[in-house]
């Protein structure tokens, strides 16, 4: 029922986020409030990389997909625990550079970089620029040749792959906007081009099938669809690429019947099939790279609301309705995604209430769920979001000019604010 085991409840009955009661923060910090456990983000980056020590005997390593959360703090610790970065604009970028995170760790990402955004990134050093169609590989070559350097690059593939997770979240595909195609020879004539540039080198190959899967096999066919490329490459162009990256893409729990996957499950299942085509096709094991952003952040995350009016509508449904709402999490609007809410300070009461949670902007969809099951809600009573670590604080907006509320870091028992709350002044800061 509490979903992520970095949550609990004490003797108060209120839900305990390691170790902080969660009460207590929204009363020190006010709502609404994005709390992240930054127990569990170590915990989980811990955990993916130890995978890769027994899978690969460390020839390899995560990189933190930071379009699922992206501040400075979170830069700081992927970083701290070993992970390269994945960035996927150049305020992310930015961003991490800020942090401290350093280039040759970056990863940049993005399937219509502008050039502005090439130039930033050839100028920055970055480690791995992932180009997505051929016209940007020209963009990097001009880039590079201004700065007498040379741009390390990988390109992204399509591998062609349909993964069961919501259409929009879908990305492997051939109807998708992202990557170069494989089946139709793109891919192979985008690296013939990069192999004769000389302010290019292109170190290996990127592929990401979609996010919230929570089944294993699409990601073992994706990585034997790209070593079988890696193959036919060597053959026809008589060169073997040093790294693969497999992408993220890894589901997460949202409610207690989701059927998650541990992640060390999908790495092992995922390095038997590298190995073994490896083995069949007479490769070197290239080192590899994988991306996960949701899984390490996602389960990590709630966030607390103030509970305002409750309507009861009767035969029809009853409205909760919250001081946040879409514009600090779009999921539901966007995706119909599934949730987890409790009344935190009723967290030991019985879940037998029916409501459907509405935000407050101006909007009918405004909703964070619909139908679910909470502890009877009162006006003034704190509401829990559960798993709203990932595509939450990262999705918001300001619609309705709402602020985009605080986001607090705990760790055993301790609290700190890691992005301050927006204020009226910062909402008319760039306005003339
Ligand atoms: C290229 C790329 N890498 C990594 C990710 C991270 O995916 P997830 O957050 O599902 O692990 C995404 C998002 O789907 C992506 O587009
Ligand atoms: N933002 C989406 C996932 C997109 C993943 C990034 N390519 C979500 O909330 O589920």
């Amino acid at each position: 029922m509490l979903i992520s085991d970095c949550l609990s409840c004490n003797d108060a009955g209120h839900l305990v986020i390691s170790g902080c009661d969660t009460v207590d923060l929204a009363r020190q910090y006010g709502t609404p409030l994005y709390v992240m456990s930054e127990d569990k983000i170590r915990e989980t980056c811990r955990r993916y990389v130890s995978s890769f020590q027994t899978n690969y005997g460390g020839n390899g390593r995560p990189i933190y997909a930071s379009k699922a959360f992206s501040c400075k703090e979170i830069y700081r610790i992927v970083l701290s625990e070993g992970l390269d970065v994945e960035v996927v604009s150049g305020g992310e970028l930015y961003t991490a550079l800020q942090a401290g995170v350093p280039a040759s760790k970056i990863h940049f990402q993005g399937n219509n970089k502008s050039i502005g955004e090439i130039v930033y990134a050839v100028e920055s050093g970055v480690g791995d620029i992932v180009v997505d169609h051929p016209s940007e590989l020209m963009q990097i070559q001009r880039a590079a040749a201004e700065n007498s350097t040379v741009a390390s690059i990988s390109f992204r593939i399509k591998p062609g792959i349909d993964a069961h997770t919501h259409d929009f979240i879908r990305t492997g595909q051939i109807d998708s906007k992202f990557g170069i195609d494989l089946i139709s020879g793109e891919a192979m004539e985008a690296v013939r081009t990069a192999l004769t540039m000389d302010h290019i080198v292109l170190k290996g190959l990127h592929c990401h099938i979609g996010s919230q899967i929570l089944e294993k096999e699409p990601f073992v066919h994706a990585a034997e669809v790209m070593l079988d490329f890696y193959a036919q490459i060597r053959d026809e162009l008589g060169v073997v690429f040093e790294h693969l990256n497999l992408g993220g893409g890894f589901g997460i729990k949202y409610r207690d019947e989701d059927l998650t996957i541990p992640y060390e499950e999908y790495m092992a299942a995922v390095s038997v099939a590298v190995h073994s085509k490896c083995k069949a096709k007479e490769l070197p094991t290239p080192k590899i790279f994988i991306e996960p952003g949701r899984s390490i952040v996602g389960e990590a995350g709630i966030t607390l609301y103030t509970v305002g009016s409750v309507k009861e509508i009767p035969g029809v449904r009853n409205y909760v309705t919250i001081d946040g709402g879409m514009f600090d999490n779009p999921r539901y609007a966007l995706y119909q995604a599934d949730y987890t809410c409790l009344i935190a300070n009723k967290a030991d009461q019985p879940a037998d209430y029916i409501a459907t949670i509405a935000g407050k902007c101006c909007e009918s969809g405004d909703l964070i769920q619909e139908h679910t099951a909470l502890q009877t809600p009162m006006e003034g009573d704190l509401l829990v979001v559960l798993s709203t670590g990932a595509y939450n604080y990262s999705m918001a907006s300001n619609y309705n000019r709402n602020l985009k509320p605080a986001c607090v870091m705990v760790s055993e028992g301790e609290s700190r604010i890691v992005i301050k709350a927006e204020t009226y002044e910062d909402l008319v800061r760039n306005d003339v």
